[in-house]
């Protein structure tokens, strides 16, 4: 038998001493991950026992050395070591591999130890006064925190019970021999904890809390149910629903219409947006699809408003022009997410401008809008009302008099303001005082709906989440007054009321009518889903965070209330809480945090990011996102929990069964396994119908982690070699974990579609067998009667402290910051590098008037704006990088290797970036075509262009023949209608 190993891996420790302790004799060798001994998941110490068989779980492989140290006889023995390896262990590791650890890493770690000291209090040893594998697995993990001068003078003090323990274990002879082996390998001493083989980290929620939960057993009905489920479920599963592009709503089905929150085009979306809308909904679309519910799925951007002007002002480009580009990358990074959208639009369509101004009609013609005049700041210099962000001035409040207020909120005492009241204010976009100018505004009355809206209200909040309760409760607690919808801007939906033409709707009236004119751009019968007739079960599901919740329960709502034409309200609100980045905020316009885009450069697997998301969704309060615990959750739950068991499961059946299936016998001990799976399923599914898709996933783990002790405590691999009882019950353990290893790959879909979907080729199903029974959640017989399965591939690799450090550094600023460090200064604008570092001199400012504090900060911002300067000064120069000749070679070099690619694989997630480039270039070639044909506009004649937009006409013509996909044909679209504008502009002055 071998052990692989790397440095310092203390489960190599806890190998070496079942061994000695069994006498069975092992070679230790070392391994890398070069090295051609991975079979399974990458990683360390891995027990190879002969060329079937090898353990990559330490538990799992100690427990196979020295099967009798279980002596508990009651699987507390296997708790406490998956306590171990995913509680106790990833504390210690976190602790010692930190540099300077947090004090939530300290604390973790500390009340694990509380835990060990306690049982050690009571007992001679962890489970009593007989030695255990799970003496064996903590000390081992324990043992290198001794190591530590600091910690070991603190923790032998405090705790006294492992000090005892401890020193008595270090005495035995196997325990010596262990570490003779393990300090004598040829890495040499003992060093803090490296980075391979160190067992897996879990999250930090995970590390504190008691190592043995009582599970009460399951009542004879609960395998009673088992038993019939088990044997009769798939039987019951509704027939498969007709796939269809966009679905209407069907009778005698549950249609569910899903709408996430529209993200602004004024950034790349963070992680932050994309937890709080887009992937929450899709996970929530996945599982109805799962659950054969008839769904639509809507999404697209959100394009009006001083969001899109502010960034259009800081990119130097037209608001149009901010909202193509954002569009696309928007689209890009969800599909990279692996978003299923049925259809992702936009709110810059000519259907948005006819339903809007309709829908506001109709609420002016029921009685419910009304006109005030407003108090407005209008620039003289720049000619426009300023919106709020476009204001600063000295704070109104007396006591604070801070003189970098905002528009709307003071930075200093955090007061609300109203832009008007400010002192001494300024345009933050040429510095002028602006005016005070009385301007009249259309409200919608909601004072007059409130009543109607409250009883609606009442009747429906019980089904939202915390954070949409609280948030519209708050609001609730004053009368309703009316609220301006229209706005002195010129990006929006205009107002169609004589007297307001110069004036648009505020982007928060027509934002959630967005969902309605994007369903009508996916089908023109969308008025099935938005007003369906009685006899259509259609429910309607939002995605949102707590910020978006007030326009989605009172403003929108009072809106569909006022126009009364039996449009469907919301049922289900599903508002977040917010996801914070690391120990701040993310921030979309200062581009603070980890940002689509950014995710996509890392490397790691768009399902990891997913799973990593879900599992820290900000559901009951904030939560953070943290790159060492994004490896924690990567190696604990779906690398050493998830992966481990689909990996052996199915491993075993290729191996031991050719891979087909073996016969199962349940025992009364199968189906009682059943049923606590089934407890499992029956919480997932609750916990997804309320919208809580972080609390269903912990289910969905925990089926796997009792599969991983099924598998523990069955030992198919001594069963397989023992008497025909024997093996029969060996071949029912595996036939049992592999439609386990099914049943996880239904649940998870919705988490890990990726990584689901290479789990369906392994088992050799498709999509359509995987579904589940909502109103009977359990566990059934996925896989038929000698069914045959695929090859078994690991699903997930590990992510090593040292490359997340690397990406922690890497992220870590603004965006603006990012860029100017790595040289990228092209996108930086002079607004960006203020918005990024002039915050924060303001805020040294204020905070102190030592000079010697601020001067640094004062003298950054100076060298970027010399670094901005000498920037957009080459761009300049070098007239967007090329001729049009370089740009067409650029063009159609791009297009081989797009060719190539999609040639090689059916993979989207891998040509789409290449796809990405090949548009930006030809962008860029059709503005400096434009540029050229502006400049040659005086000799351009009528039958040139005529000939020009006919070559053109074809190509749009065959492009849209070859592919659906709207990406690729709109450019060579944009350049025919810019063609076509030319000849009209043409044709009048001739
Ligand atoms: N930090 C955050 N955590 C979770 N969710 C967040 C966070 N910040 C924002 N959001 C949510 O993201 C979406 C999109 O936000 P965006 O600002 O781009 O757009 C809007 O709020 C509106 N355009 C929505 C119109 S329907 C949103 O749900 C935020 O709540």
């Amino acid at each position: 038998m071998k052990i692989y190993t790397n440095e310092n891996n203390t489960a190599t420790l806890k190998l070496l001493i079942a061994a000695n302790l069994a006498g069975k004799k092992v070679e230790l060798k070392n391994a890398s991950f070069g090295d051609d001994v991975f079979a399974g998941p990458r990683t360390l110490p891995l027990l190879e026992v002969d060329e079937e068989l090898s353990f990559f779980s330490s538990n799992a492989a100690a427990e196979y050395l020295f099967p009798v140290l279980d002596l508990s006889g009651n699987g507390q023995c296997h708790q406490m070591q998956e306590w171990e390896a995913t509680r106790l262990q990833p504390a210690v590791s976190a602790v010692l591999s930190t540099k300077s650890p947090s004090s939530e890493l300290k604390q973790a770690l500390h009340s694990n130890l509380v835990t060990v000291d306690k049982l050690l209090a009571t007992h001679k040893y962890i489970l009593g006064d007989k030695l255990s594998a799970a003496d064996i697995s903590i000390w081992s993990t324990v043992y290198p925190l001794y190591f530590n001068a600091d910690l070991k003078e603190q923790y032998t003090r405090e705790f006294t019970n492992i000090a005892r323990w401890s020193q008595e274990l270090a005495s035995a002879k196997a325990i010596q021999d262990a570490l003779n082996q393990w300090n004598g390998s040829p890495n040499g001493p003992f060093a803090p904890l490296c980075a391979l083989g160190a067992p897996q980290i879990p999250s930090l929620a995970a590390a504190v809390g008691s190592p043995v939960e009582e599970v009460t057993g399951p009542s004879p009905e609960e395998i009673e149910t088992a038993k019939d489920n088990w044997l009769n479920g798939l039987g019951r599963l509704q027939p498969p629903l007709k796939q269809e592009k966009i679905v209407l709503p069907v009778k005698g089905r549950k249609n569910v219409l899903i709408t996430s929150a529209l993200p602004y085009v004024n950034n790349v979306p963070h992680l932050g947006n994309i937890i709080g809308c887009v992937l929450s909904a899709d996970i929530f679309a996945r599982y109805c699809r799962l659950c054969d519910h008839n769904t639509l799925y809507i999404c697209g951007t959100d394009e009006y408003g001083t969001a899109t002007e502010t960034k259009a002002i800081e990119e130097g480009l037209t608001p149009k022009q901010i909202c193509d580009k954002y569009f696309e990358i928007h689209n890009t990074v969800y599909r990279w997410f692996n978003i299923g959208f049925d259809y992702f639009g936009r709110t810059s369509t000519k259907e948005q401008t006819e339903i809007s101004q309709k829908m506001f009609l109709k609420l002016r013609d029921n009685g419910f809008v009304g006109s005030q005049s407003v108090d407005q700041l209008l620039c003289e210099n720049c000619n426009r009302f300023l919106a709020d962000r476009f204001v600063e001035g000295t704070c109104p409040h007396p006591g604070c008099q801070y003189d970098n207020a905002r528009g709307d909120q003071c930075d200093r005492c955090g007061k609300l303001i109203n832009a008007v009241e400010l002192v001494a204010p300024r345009c933050k976009l040429c510095g002028h005082a602006p005016t005070v100018l009385a301007s009249e505004q259309l409200f919608i009355q909601l004072d007059q709906l409130e009543p109607s809206l409250r009883s609606w209200i009442a009747s429906h909040e019980g089904l939202w989440s915390p954070a949409a309760r609280a948030v519209c409760r708050a609001w609730l607690r004053e009368p309703l007054r009316p609220r301006a919808v229209t706005r002195d801007l010129k990006w929006g939906v205009p107002v169609p009321v004589p007297g307001y033409e110069n004036k648009v709707f505020y982007v928060w009236f027509d934002a959630p009518i967005g969902y309605l004119s994007i369903t009508q751009n996916a089908t023109k019968q969308y008025e099935k889903w938005w007003k369906p007739d009685k006899e259509f079960d259609v429910t309607l599901y939002q995605f949102m965070a707590k910020d978006n919740v007030p326009f989605h329960t009172i403003m929108f709502p009072a809106t569909l209330i006022g126009i009364n034409e039996g449009h469907v309200l919301v049922k289900h609100l599903f508002a977040t809480e917010y996801l914070n980045y690391e120990e701040g905020k993310f921030s979309k316009s200062r581009g603070v945090g980890v940002f689509g885009t950014d995710a996509q450069d890392t490397g790691i697997p768009s399902d990891v990011w997913r799973f990593y998301l879900a599992s820290i969704r900000p559901e009951t309060s904030d939560s953070s996102f943290s790159w060492t615990e994004l490896g924690t959750r990567n190696n604990s739950e779906l690398l050493n929990n998830l992966g481990n068991f689909c990996h052996r499961s199915l491993s075993f059946c290729a191996n031991s069964f050719k891979g087909k299936v073996p016969e199962i016998k349940p025992t009364d001990a199968d189906y009682e396994l059943m049923a606590l799976i089934n407890r499992e399923v029956a919480a997932y599914v609750q916990n997804m119908e309320k919208g809580r898709l972080r609390d269903a996933l912990k289910h969905v783990m925990s089926i796997s982690r009792l599969g991983n002790q099924h598998m523990q405590s069955e030992q198919p691999w001594v069963l397989l070699k023992g008497s025909e009882e024997d093996r029969t019950r060996g071949a029912t353990a595996i036939g049992v974990c592999c439609q386990a290893v099914a049943l996880l790959c239904a649940l998870l879909t919705p988490y890990v579609p990726g990584a689901c979907r290479k789990l369906r080729e392994q088992l050799g199903v498709d999509a359509g067998q995987l579904r589940i029974n909502p109103l009977n959640p359990s566990f059934i017989q996925y896989l038929p009667r000698g069914h045959v399965i695929g090859k078994p591939e690991p699903l997930f690799t590990k992510l090593e402290p040292d490359m997340l450090d690397k990406l922690r550094a890497k992220f870590a600023g603004t965006q603006t910051e990012r860029a100017a460090v790595n040289g990228d200064a092209a996108p930086v604008s002079v607004a960006q590098l203020e918005a990024a570092v002039g915050d924060k001199v303001r805020q040294l400012k204020a905070s102190t008037k030592d000079k010697a504090v601020w001067q640094p900060e004062v003298d950054k911002l100076l060298a970027l704006k010399k670094q901005l300067a000498a920037a957009q000064a080459t761009c300049l120069n070098s007239s967007s990088g090329g001729t049009v000749g370089d740009l067409e070679k650029a063009v159609a070099d791009q297009g081989e290797k797009v060719r190539k690619l999609k040639a090689s694989t059916k993979d989207k997630a891998v040509w789409q970036p290449e796809v990405t480039k090949l548009l930006d270039l030809k962008k860029q070639l059709a503005s400096l075509q434009a540029q050229g044909n502006a400049a040659s506009a005086a000799s351009e004649s009528v039958a040139e262009l005529e000939k020009a937009i006919s070559v053109q006409g074809d190509k749009v013509r065959k492009l849209k023949a070859s592919t659906k996909d709207k990406s690729v044909w709109q450019p060579e679209v944009n350049v025919l209608l810019d063609l076509k504008k030319r000849l009209a502009g043409l044709q009048v002055k001739n």
